[in-house]
C-alpha cells in the first residue's frame, strides 16, 4: 500500500530571536557586556543624575526598592543577572558609551549573519525579543563585528511586554505586532522561554550552543545553528 506522501512543513513567516545564548555568545554577554556596565553603572549615577533618562530609572528603582540606595539594588540585581526593567535600561545607557567610544563590539555566533540575511532575503520578517532594553538591542546589532545589521530586524521587543518565562509577553508581541501565533517560530537556548512561547501558540526551537554549555531540553525541537533550526522549519538554508 503507498504511505502517505509527507508533506513539507509550512515555513513560518515571522522569526523571533533571542539574542543571549542563540545569536550572540552567552560569554560576550556575560564576560564583556555586564562586565563593562558594572563599571560605569557607579559614574553614571553619580555624574548623569540629572540625564532625563538616567532620574527615571532611578526613581523606578525607588518604586521597586523602596529605601534601598539605587547602587547598591543595581548591584544585587546585577549579581543575580535578574531581568529587571530599570536594570536593563541603565546598562543600555551605559552599553552606549562603549560602542560609541569603540571599546565594545559585539560578536555574533558564525552562522548567525549568514542565516538571517538568507532568511531576509526570502521575505521572512525577522524581530527580537530580549531582556535586554530595546535601545540595547539596537546599539547590539548597530555595533557587531560585522559592522551595522539592525536593517535585518523590523521589531525590538523587550521587557515592556513582560518578563520572557510568561506566556501573556508572547500574546503582547503578537498583539503589538499585528501577528497570528501559528505564523511565528522563537528561538531562543532557554526552555522556560520556549515553553512561554508555546503557551501562546507559537512554534519554537530551542538553539543549544555547544561552546556555551547550552542543556537540550526534551520539549522542543533542538538545533546547534540557525541553518539546523531552518532544515527543520522548512526556511531557507545554505546551498
Ligand atoms: C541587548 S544584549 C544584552 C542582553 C541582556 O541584557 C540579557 O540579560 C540577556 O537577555 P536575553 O533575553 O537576550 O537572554
Ligand atoms: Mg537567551
Amino acid at each position: 500500500m503507498p504511505s502517505d506522501p509527507v508533506s513539507p512543513p509550512t515555513p513560518p513567516r515571522v522569526v523571533l530571536l533571542d539574542i543571549e545564548g542563540t545569536t550572540i555568545p552567552v560569554s560576550f554577554v556575560h564576560d564583556v557586556l555586564f562586565p563593562y556596565a558594572r563599571s560605569v553603572l557607579p559614574g553614571l549615577l553619580r555624574d548623569h543624575a540629572d540625564d532625563p533618562q538616567v532620574r527615571a530609572q532611578v526613581a523606578e528603582i525607588a518604586r521597586l526598592a523602596p529605601g534601598v540606595p539605587p547602587l547598591a539594588q543595581l548591584e544585587a540585581w546585577m549579581d543575580r543577572d535578574e531581568k529587571v526593567a530599570p536594570l536593563k535600561a541603565l546598562q543600555g545607557i551605559a552599553w552606549a558609551q562603549g560602542y560609541r567610544t569603540g571599546q565594545l563590539s559585539a560578536r555574533l555566533y558564525p552562522d548567525v549573519l549568514p542565516a538571517l540575511r538568507r532568511w531576509a532575503a526570502a521575505g521572512v520578517v525577522l524581530a527580537v525579543y530580549s531582556s535586554g532594553s530595546a535601545a540595547a538591542q539596537e546599539l547590539i546589532y548597530g555595533h557587531t563585528d560585522e559592522g551595522d545589521v539592525t536593517g535585518l530586524f523590523c521589531g525590538f521587543y523587550d521587557l515592556a511586554m513582560g518578563g520572557k518565562r510568561v506566556a501573556s509577553s508572547y500574546a503582547n508581541i503578537l498583539a503589538k505586532a499585528g501577528w497570528t501565533a501559528g505564523e511565528v517560530l522563537f528561538l531562543s537556548d532557554v526552555v522556560a522561554e520556549l515553553d512561554a512561547a508555546a503557551q501562546a501558540g507559537l512554534r519554537t526551537c530551542q538553539i543549544v550552543r555547544p561552546e556555551d554549555g547550552t542543556v537540550a531540553g526534551t520539549t522542543h525541537p533542538v538545533a546547534a545553528t540557525l541553518d539546523g533550526a531552518a532544515r527543520m522549519f522548512g526556511l531557507p538554508v545554505a546551498a
